[in-house]
């Protein structure tokens, strides 16, 4: 699908969500209030945007703000400009909130937010003016205490920033903790523009390890070279996994010798899209060494692990069986159908699941939560630790449960997210007969 798409059907993609959550209530004993809250969201929130645009005109943006579960603490997630945003898709992104929160032990709910527009058609005010109309749009459902938002694709720190100052306004006091991923003088926190990257890295590292895997012997081809790809790439590299291929909505580069990230990046920051950087003049080609390929090409490939690290349904039932990689590691949220997820578990290739391969982010968004709410700042040093540390233990007890129950490790990522909610549902009482 490229950036620019337009609108998408997501029926599938919330149906797919209550089809995992109802293999979970089989295989579990979760109790008949926990199933019947969490097949639907708490909350839904459609609103509209309106923008005055640069030449005078207003455009008018549909928006939605979803919090499908609070009962281990308030809401979190980040927030989607994108053209094929729509209602099931968030509400979807955010049952993966909840599912991801409670995976890694954090105390908070499951949220999500987006827009539907192509940000890529907006000048910088008009964004601006986009992202501070959101958050008057939603500013009665969110709060530190109720519900954080946080970037997402095509939202940065600098969008956090104007997020956060409109809130501010609104509110008529500073409150730092009631969005994250903010620049860091407006309160944000060390670590987190890299979190999402490095936390996807380290637990690959956790599994290679356990699998006597090293670095060095490993290609990767990653979708995706957006903030979680390219944190993720640059990472890898610096401790020896060869990235042969990357790919952005344009297209794809790869190279058999090994890329790398970092001039890559600045490459992409010049021409715009990756292609761009492949191309000759006067008889010189830039980027020697380097191929076009098509971005399918890539999903493709014979390589030790495929990154995806772009947008939900990249492998689906009609290319589930290009996959050759060795193992899959999803960065993105929903990158792979639950079709395909079938197929892939058949042909025995492995997934590292979203809903504990991309926690890093939202790990260190509840650091700089905490620090906002503390008034302390941590280190860059403290922020990896604890990230590494956290990871390490809920990775492992992921990891563990799906071989002793014999599951994949997404079905095992699950049953501890699910449990945990379940409980906390329980726990705040009110119970139907007692459970
Ligand atoms: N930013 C964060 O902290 C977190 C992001 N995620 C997930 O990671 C994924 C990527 O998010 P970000 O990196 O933040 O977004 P981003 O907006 O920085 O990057 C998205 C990237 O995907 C690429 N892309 C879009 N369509 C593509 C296609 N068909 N083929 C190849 N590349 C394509 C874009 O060109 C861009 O490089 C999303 O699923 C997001 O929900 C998950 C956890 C946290
Ligand atoms: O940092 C956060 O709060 C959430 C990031 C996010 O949207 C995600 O993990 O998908």
């Amino acid at each position: 699908m490229s950036q620019d798409a337009p609108q998408q059907d997501h029926t599938h993609l919330f149906d797919d969500a209550r089809s995992r959550l109802e293999e979970v209530f089989e295989a579990l004993e979760i109790a008949r209030d926990a199933r019947e809250r969490l097949m639907q969201p708490a909350l839904s929130l459609q609103i509209s945007v309106p923008v005055r645009m640069d030449d005078g005109s207003l455009k008018v943006f549909p928006g939605w703000r979803v919090q499908y579960d609070t009962s281990l603490g308030p809401a979190k997630g980040g927030i989607r400009f994108h053209p094929a945003v729509d209602q099931l898709e968030v509400t979807t992104l955010s049952f993966w909130m909840a599912v991801k929160c409670a995976v890694v032990n954090l105390p908070f709910g499951g949220g999500k937010g987006g827009v539907q527009v192509d940000p890529k058609q907006l000048s910088r005010l008009e964004l601006e003016r986009l992202a501070r109309g959101y958050i008057r749009g939603i500013a009665d459902v969110m709060g530190p205490n109720r519900d954080i938002p946080a970037p997402d694709v095509n939202t940065n720190a600098t969008v956090m920033g104007w997020m956060s100052d409109e809130y501010d306004h609104l509110v008529r006091g500073q409150t730092p903790a009631a969005i994250t991923g903010k620049p860091l003088t407006l309160g944000g926190s060390f670590g987190r523009v890299a979190a999402t990257g490095r936390g996807a890295l380290k637990v690959l590292d956790i599994w290679a390890k356990r699998e006597g895997r090293k670095p060095q012997d490993t290609t990767v081809a990653i979708q995706g070279f957006g903030n979680a790809a390219y944190h993720f790439a640059s990472l890898a590299h610096a401790q020896g996994y060869k990235i042969v291929a990357v790919s952005d909505s344009g297209g794809a580069i790869y190279s058999e010798e090994g890329l790398e990230p970092d001039p890559i990046k600045e490459e992409k920051t010049r021409h715009q899209q990756l292609k761009g950087m492949v191309y000759c003049d006067d008889s010189v080609c830039h980027a020697k060494g380097v191929e076009s390929i098509d971005q399918d090409e890539l999903l493709a490939l014979d390589v030790d692990v495929l990154a995806l690290a772009a947008l939900e349904n990249q492998i689906h039932e009609d290319n589930v069986d290009d996959i050759r990689a060795g193992l899959i590691l999803e960065i993105a949220n929903g990158p792979v159908t639950s079709a395909a997820d079938e197929a892939l578990e058949i042909r025995g290739i492995p997934v590292l699941p979203d809903v504990l391969a991309n926690t890093g982010g939202v790990i260190v968004s509840y650091y700089e939560w905490v620090q906002n709410r503390s008034g302390d700042r941590w280190t860059e040093e403290t922020i990896n630790q604890r990230l590494d540390a956290v990871l390490e233990r809920e990775a492992a007890t992921v990891l563990d449960r799906a071989e002793a129950e014999e599951i994949s490790y997404r079905k095992a990522a699950y049953r501890q997210g699910i449990e945990r909610i379940a409980e906390a549902i329980r726990e705040r009482g009110n119970n139907q007969d007692g459970e």
